[in-house]
């Protein structure tokens, strides 16, 4: 299963952690099988930048040139035999009896040949021969030794704010939290279920958003809150971005809200029910169809009715400029802040996906500072700490306008230490536990 998933990923862009859920339910696979295929699987792709190192200097020619059908044993011959309990000769004949079933007798004792010269050393012992030296190449060096794009070690190191010559030992710890497993966080939707019935279904009290709780074992799609639609799988500083808009004080009307971006409704959920227990309604606004009408099912049944999901492609708004006291826009972004729960998308994305990006951030958030009435307040958010579409995007936006200015985030945030980024918000896999998002928060004149 775990093969079959990486070719997935690799041939046709797959999402591991959408299609491993679905095969392990469709070929009936729970329990401890169920645990490895997914440790086999996240493993693999997270680590997948220190294997292809190591397997170059396994090969004669560079391992870009392998088959593609090879590649991905190789990589899980690697992760068993580097990463894992698995005693060596049993992950080196696994793996040779995958090759053998899915690329034939003749091409596995390449395979075979190759796994036992990567058994010949332990994962620092390769690390010491492939990585470059820390003190010559700091970036290149936590790249490799923590399996991410160079490109993404520096965008990283600079959002910490981190000297890019110096020690990088911040960036390190972020890196090394983007390889652990995340904790399946939940959320309990306003009105509809208490993180009390949460804990009934076995999960745990979150420690930060009073919506939260964290579920430690087992699959989510099972609990009986979630097939009803009471809960969701939300991380917990999704949570927090969106409760933050809810808090800043408004003087007059606070009765309509916007989510502009809401597919597929994680935050417009949590806000629906807000806004009902609120007397407000909410429009979850989504450009897409098919991830629209995942709004509607995430807001269906809000307390009150309050939330409504329509179909619109929120830079031509279909709304009277300064209608809404509240708007967000959760704006589509690199996803640089997920890469914990994305095994597979740091390497999809390249240096140029944020700058591609920017143009419609920037319209977007001058749309939201539109829809916003005279006193209201915007909420940008991103599922990324990357400067070029966070603060750059927010400081660009303010400078052409007199309508609006920063209010600081973190006021708004009084449960989470050290979450000020300046007068945002920026929350950290290794400092919070949580994704990391970004939150701005502006106040229309
Ligand atoms: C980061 S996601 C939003 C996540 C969502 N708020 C949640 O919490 O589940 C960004 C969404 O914006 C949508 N989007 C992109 N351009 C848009 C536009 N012009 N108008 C409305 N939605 C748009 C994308 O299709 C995507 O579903």
């Amino acid at each position: 299963m775990a093969y079959d998933v990486l070719r997935a990923v690799e041939t046709r862009d797959a999402y591991a952690n959408l299609l491993l859920p679905a095969t392990l339910r469709e070929r009936g696979v729970a329990g401890r099988d169920a645990a490895l295929a997914t440790e086999l699987t996240y493993g693999t792709l997270r680590r997948q930048g220190t294997y292809d190192a190591i397997l170059n200097s396994c090969v004669d020619r560079s391992i870009r040139s392998v088959d593609p059908e090879v590649l991905p044993v190789l990589r899980l011959g690697a992760h068993q035999l580097l990463s894992t309990k698995i005693p060596p000769h049993a992950a080196v004949s696994a793996t040779i009896d995958l090759a053998r079933k899915v690329i034939g007798h003749h091409r596995s004792r390449f395979a075979n040949a190759v796994l036992r010269k990567v058994s010949a050393r332990d994962l620092d012992a390769w690390l010491a021969i492939v990585a470059p030296a820390r003190s010559a190449d700091a970036l290149g060096h936590l790249a490799v030794v923590h399996s991410h794009p160079r490109w993404i070690v520096g965008a990283l190191a600079e959002a910490l704010g981190e000297d890019l010559s110096g020690e990088l030992a911040e960036t390190e710890r972020l890196l090394a939290a983007h390889n652990e497993r995340p904790l399946v966080t939940l959320v309990a939707k306003p009105g509809r279920a208490s993180v009390a019935d949460l804990v009934e279904e076995g999960a745990q009290a979150g420690r930060l958003s009073p919506y939260a709780a964290y579920l430690t074992e087992g699959d989510p799609g099972l609990l009986r809150p979630i097939q009803q639609g009471r809960a969701a799988v939300q991380d917990e500083a999704s949570q927090l971005v969106a409760l933050a808009l809810t808090r800043v004080p408004l003087t007059g009307p606070d009765a309509r809200w916007l989510d502009m971006c809401a597919g597929p409704g994680g935050k417009a959920g949590l806000l629906g029910g807000l806004a009902g227990q609120r007397d407000a309604r909410l429009l979850a606004a989504e450009v897409q169809p098919a991830r629209a009408g995942l709004v509607a099912r995430a807001v269906h049944r809000s307390v009150r009715d309050a939330a409504r999901a329509v179909v619109a492609d929120s830079t031509r708004p279909a709304w009277r400029d300064g209608a809404f006291d509240r708007v967000l826009v959760d704006a589509p972004c690199t996803g640089l802040g997920a890469l914990r729960r994305r095994p597979e998308s740091r390497w999809r994305r390249t240096p140029t996906t944020a700058a591609g990006l920017a143009p419609l951030q920037h319209d977007l958030l001058n749309r939201a500072l539109d829809a916003a009435r005279s006193g209201g307040v915007v909420g940008y958010v991103t599922c990324s700490p990357h400067l070029a579409e966070t603060r750059d995007i927010v400081e660009a936006v303010l400078a052409e306008r007199t309508d609006a200015e920063l209010i600081e985030a973190a006021p708004y945030l009084d449960e989470v230490a050290d979450v000020a980024a300046g007068p945002f918000a920026q929350f950290w896999p290794h400092r919070h536990g949580t994704d990391a998002m970004f939150l701005a928060l502006v106040r229309k004149h």
